[in-house]
């Protein structure tokens, strides 16, 4: 039975409604919740949250999902509280024991300090940035990736508790353009081939290549 904790951090301020990362979000948990050999927690970051319960979550589970949004380049300020409030009370509990280094040579070994060595997390995150703006010459981004590029650093806070990134989904445009048939689908797809991939090779999607 692999534990899965899926958090929400679709806030949900002036022209972000938070509308489509809920419905990922309610995707991953009607996912899970279908598959007898999964067994599922969720939060809201828009709800009240027990950060030592957060901790102990975090601690239960295999994989943790994150769905957010992408405010001026960051996870929105909602997510990123969360993240400061649960991981600082997850020092020494479960999160993270230290930064990882000794003081006999204090030149290495950071980022080693992390408790959560053999889980793995995966992020979904949504855009008004076409998928363009990352892969186009002369384009906005340089032609880096969402992951190497603005999840960066999201990406090394996961690793620093020890966490290993599972391949993640990103959806673009979503303010103007957005198709939640095609979104979910996609979604259902990506997932499928995460964690059930025997099904996602006998499944039609609808496009592997996307
Ligand atoms: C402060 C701020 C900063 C931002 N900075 C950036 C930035 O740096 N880069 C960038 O690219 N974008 C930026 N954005 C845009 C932001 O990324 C998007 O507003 C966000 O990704 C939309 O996600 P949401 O969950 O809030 O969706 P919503 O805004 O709730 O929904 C988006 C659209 O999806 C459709 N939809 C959602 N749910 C459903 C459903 N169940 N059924 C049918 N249709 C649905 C609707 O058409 C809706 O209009 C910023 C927004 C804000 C507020």
């Amino acid at each position: 039975m692999k534990k899965i904790f899926v958090i929400n951090g679709g806030q949900i301020f002036e022209h972000s409604g938070g509308k489509f990362n809920k419905t990922i979000f309610e995707a991953s948990l009607k996912f899970f919740s279908a598959e007898q050999d999964f067994e599922v927690r969720s939060t809201d970051i828009n709800e009240s949250y027990d950060p030592a319960q957060e901790v102990e979550n975090y601690v239960w589970a295999d994989v943790v999902i994150y769905h957010t949004p992408i405010w001026w380049f960051h996870v929105p300020y909602g997510l990123k509280k969360y993240i400061d409030v649960v991981f600082t009370e997850g020092h020494q509990k479960g999160i993270y024991t230290s930064d990882g280094r000794s003081s006999e040579n204090p030149a290495i070994n950071y980022g080693t300090g992390g408790s959560l060595h053999g889980k793995q997390y995966m992020v979904t995150s949504s855009w008004n940035a076409p998928e363009t703006a990352f892969t186009l010459p002369g384009e906005f981004f340089n032609e880096r990736s969402v992951d190497e590029g603005v999840l960066f650093g999201f990406h090394r806070m996961n690793a620093f508790t020890g966490m290993k990134a599972l391949e993640g989904i990103h959806f673009h445009d979503v303010e103007k353009n957005a198709d939640m048939v095609r979104d979910l689908d996609r979604y259902t797809a990506h997932l499928n081939k995460i964690f059930i991939p025997e099904v996602y090779e006998n499944e039609p999607v609808f496009d592997r290549n996307n």
